[in-house]
């Protein structure tokens, strides 16, 4: 088996997180031992990073400075701990990765879209998912699960106006578009069975398993 750099996108309480620990755990069924990771985060200095962009308190950061924090917490996770693994030949699955930065920072912010991938490609040279899935789900319903559920902190971008995570929506339709090749949508809308049972054929498919 070669490598292969899967990545989870979507909008808050999409699911991503259930279904990564699920595939995981098909993953190793089969005899495969991949890397969970996640963004911002997954090692050290990107965890530090992540609690300084998501504290709840620093309402006065500047949407150039986020994208940054993004883009700086990314290159690092990137060269500490995915390339290694992919050098390894290991599959990674990782909870949110560039495409996040495009329709957070890039259009739900207005940073522009082309812009925000621009900073990124500093970091992250030519290094793209190899299949990208998308956790497709109203915006309003994702929040209401976050809102609901006692498994996590709400963070500073939970805490954006409905509004903001419309437009989050928004940046993926135009990146599903672009990336069709790339990026698998399938419906978050159902039971986290149902779900998992959708990304787990993609990923068969990815992987020829
Ligand atoms: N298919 C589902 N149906 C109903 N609830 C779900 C489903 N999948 C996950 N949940 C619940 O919704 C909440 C958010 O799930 P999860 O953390 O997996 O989402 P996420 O996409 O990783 O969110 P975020 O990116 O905002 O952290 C959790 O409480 C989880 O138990
Ligand atoms: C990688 C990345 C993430 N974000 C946002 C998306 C979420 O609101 C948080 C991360 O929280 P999660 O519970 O781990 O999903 O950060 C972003 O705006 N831009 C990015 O590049």
């Amino acid at each position: 088996m070669t490598g292969c750099f899967i990545t989870f996108e979507g909008p808050e309480g999409a699911g991503k997180t259930t279904i990564l620990k699920e595939i995981h755990k098909k993953l190793q069924e089969k005899g495969i031992d991949p890397v969970a990771t996640r963004e911002p985060g997954g090692i050290k200095i990107a965890e530090q990073i992540r609690s300084v962009i998501l504290d709840i308190e620093n309402t006065e950061m500047d949407p150039r400075t986020e994208a940054l924090l993004y883009a700086a917490a990314r290159r690092q996770h990137l060269v500490e701990k995915v390339l290694p693994a992919l050098k390894e030949k290991k599959v990674v699955l990782c909870d949110r990765f560039i495409d996040s930065s495009l329709a957070y920072q890039g259009y739900a912010r207005g940073l522009g879209m082309e812009e925000v991938l621009s900073i990124n490609l500093f970091a992250i040279e030519d290094v793209m998912p190899d299949l990208t899935i998308y956790f497709s789900i109203d915006a309003e319903k994702g929040l209401k699960r976050v809102y609901s559920g006692e498994n996590r902190e709400i963070n500073r971008l939970d805490n954006e106006d409905l509004k903001f995570h419309d437009r989050v929506q928004k940046g993926y339709a135009i990146l599903l578009e672009k990336y069709p090749e790339r990026i698998k949508s399938v419906n978050a809308d159902q039971t986290p069975e149902e779900v998992a049972e959708e990304v787990w054929l993609l990923i068969r498919n990815k992987l020829s398993l």
